[in-house]
């Protein structure tokens, strides 16, 4: 069984349709790697994922979405716990206005975990898997804002797995950041594979070659291309995947 599967997936803004007919099957444990030019779909289609364009008033789909063979959009999802299982990395790091600890509580105090104990060993273990707690360890009351960039990128995947989702998405997390904090990442994407399915929009094609297994091009709101991301960079089977991937557009 594939963990994430849509089926005829079509998108709409309104009278804008966004996503085309997307047919995509992603293995656990891979990471997949999203590209295309702007404006082609791919922020559109990952919040599809996991129900993050429902709040937006114009949005509807046609199609399936299946995660571990469940339909997302079925009335009887429970869309907090979907997004818990189906976590999100944006492109800005987003911290909250709280303590290094805090942010990384955070999602357990709202689901409900009240154990300090546990708390703080969830914290210690997500900051370590984040690849930031030994920087952050002797002063985890300190402001979130005090981190640089990159490891305020940190703090938020941190704080995204302490929930322990099941499938990490990440939106061009590393457009904001320095080239060592976005090696650091890179380096992190590698470990986090072990343990998680991983989604990964980027406008970098080297860290797509980088990070992914897979790749998705997607043009103007269609999937042009999905594969092993070397076949698609080595020898793709469309003539737009080629263009792109020369850098002849986008
Ligand atoms: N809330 C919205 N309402 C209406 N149209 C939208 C909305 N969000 C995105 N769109 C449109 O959907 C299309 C796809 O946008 P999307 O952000 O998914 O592209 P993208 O490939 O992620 O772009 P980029 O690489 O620039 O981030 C664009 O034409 C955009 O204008």
């Amino acid at each position: 069984m594939y963990r994430i599967e849509t089926e005829d997936l079509n998108v709409y803004f309104g009278e804008d349709h966004i996503l085309k007919d997307i047919n995509i099957k992603i293995k656990a444990n891979t990471v997949t790697a999203i590209i295309g030019p702007s404006g082609c779909g791919k922020s559109t289609f990952i919040r599809t994922l996991n129900r993050m364009n429902d709040v937006i008033p114009n949005f509807r789909h046609e199609g399936k979405v299946y995660f571990d063979g469940k339909d997302i959009y079925d009335p009887d999802v429970d869309v907090v716990e979907l997004r818990k299982k189906i976590g999100m990395v944006f492109q800005k790091p987003n911290p909250f206005p709280k303590s290094i600890y805090e942010n990384v509580a955070y999602g357990l105090r709202i689901h409900g975990v009240t154990d300090e104990e546990i708390i703080r060993k969830k914290v210690e273990e997500s900051l370590k898997a984040a690849a930031l707690w030994d920087e952050v360890k002797d002063r985890l009351d300190q402001s979130a804002f005090s981190l640089s960039g990159g490891q305020q990128q940190r703090l938020c995947i941190a704080r995204t797995l302490a929930v322990e989702p099941e499938v990490i998405m990440m939106d061009e997390p590393c457009s904001a950041l320095d080239p060592i904090s976005t090696t650091k990442i890179e380096d992190l994407i590698h470990k986090l594979k072990k343990d998680y399915t991983i989604i990964i929009v980027t406008h970098n094609l080297q860290q797509a070659t980088r990070v992914s297994e897979y790749a998705a091009f997607f043009l103007n709101g269609e999937l042009v291309e999905y594969g092993p991301t070397e076949k698609l960079f080595v020898s793709p089977q469309d003539k737009r995947t080629e263009a792109y991937i020369t850098g002849r557009f986008g």
